[in-house]
């Protein structure tokens, strides 16, 4: 499967790890955000984990090489000729289905969309365009340069051939896919937020604070990061976003967000990209 061209949407955590694996394959790559700010946020963060990723790989093109494949704009015309594009805009409904509307607008009509999102359905996502059987879900992990595996959701109208063009796509950009039907929170997504989100009841019953849950986890069942310090990694709004989506998805009362992560949104307090969530990153 020939593709050449690439389009990414939205330029927080996700975008920046999509955009910057597009370009270390050597391939242009259009990432899209709402405004300048933002743009040069990412800008911000793209120099940095480039610089960080060529530090451990060391046949890593320069990293001004990199990032001038990488073409940061608001506009959406550059989408015009690109075969694949990958979007990452915030985790609610209203903000991916008016980005859908407007690639379906510019985009040549054999691009395939690949969806990344933490827990809203890929058919549902499909519906919202005109060409549903070119709709795929893409659930990188975070962050995406060191993670080589990715969840890919097969949309009730997703064609083999749509499948074969997400494999074609993360094959160029080195990495595997693992594909699964369409649920809300596909596999990783079920597990992981409920987790996460009995971590927090824990934190806000008083049972335990935040180091002593991780530490349980790290040093007790041997895993690399304690579920609130993924939290921190992903983001406690992104988090918490995930969770509504799941409990109106499924309307069961076991997805109710804890009241403790709206109040941190609230607060500011969204994890790792805001320098403090669960844990301080301040240095
Ligand atoms: N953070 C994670 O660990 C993680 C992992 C897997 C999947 N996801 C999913 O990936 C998606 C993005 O998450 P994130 O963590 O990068 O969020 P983020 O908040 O860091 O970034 C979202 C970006 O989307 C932009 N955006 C919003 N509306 C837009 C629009 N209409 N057009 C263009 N850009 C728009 C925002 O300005 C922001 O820069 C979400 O659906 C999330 O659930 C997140």
């Amino acid at each position: 499967m020939d593709l050449r061209r690439f389009g990414v949407i939205g330029a927080g955590i996700m975008g920046c790890g999509v955009a910057q694996a597009i370009a270390r394959a050597g391939s242009p790559v259009e990432l899209i955000d709402l405004d300048d700010d933002r743009l040069q946020a990412a800008q911000r963060t793209l120099r940095s984990n480039i610089r960080q990723q060529k530090f451990f790989d060391r046949s890593a093109p320069p990293v001004d090489d990199q990032l001038a494949l990488i073409r940061m704009t608001t506009c959406y015309d550059g989408l015009a000729e690109v075969d694949f594009v990958v979007e990452n805009v915030t985790e609610e409904w209203d903000a991916k289905a008016g980005v859908y509307a407007r690639l379906d607008a510019v985009c040549k009509p054999e691009c395939v969309y690949a969806a990344n999102t933490s827990a809203i359905s890929i058919t549902r996502i499909g519906a919202a365009t005109k060409r549903r059987d070119r709709v795929v879900g893409m659930h990188f992990m975070n962050p995406v340069a060191m993670k080589p595996t990715v969840e890919v959701i097969r949309g009730h109208h997703t064609s083999a051939r749509t499948l074969d063009a997400a494999a074609a796509f993360l094959k160029s950009i080195g990495k595997a896919g693992v594909v699964v039907e369409d649920m809300p929170g596909f596999v990783s997504n079920r597990v992981l937020m409920l987790t996460i989100n009995e971590a927090v009841f824990l934190v806000q019953d008083g049972v335990a604070a935040a180091a002593e849950v991780d530490r349980i986890f790290r040093e007790c069942f041997g895993h690399p990061m304690g579920p609130l310090e993924t939290a921190d990694l992903i983001g406690i709004d992104t988090i918490l976003k995930s969770l509504e989506r799941l409990y109106e998805a499924y309307w069961d009362t076991k997805f109710r967000p804890a009241p403790l992560l709206r109040k941190m949104v609230d607060a500011g307090l969204h994890g790792r990209k805001s320098g403090a969530g669960f844990h301080s990153y301040a240095s």
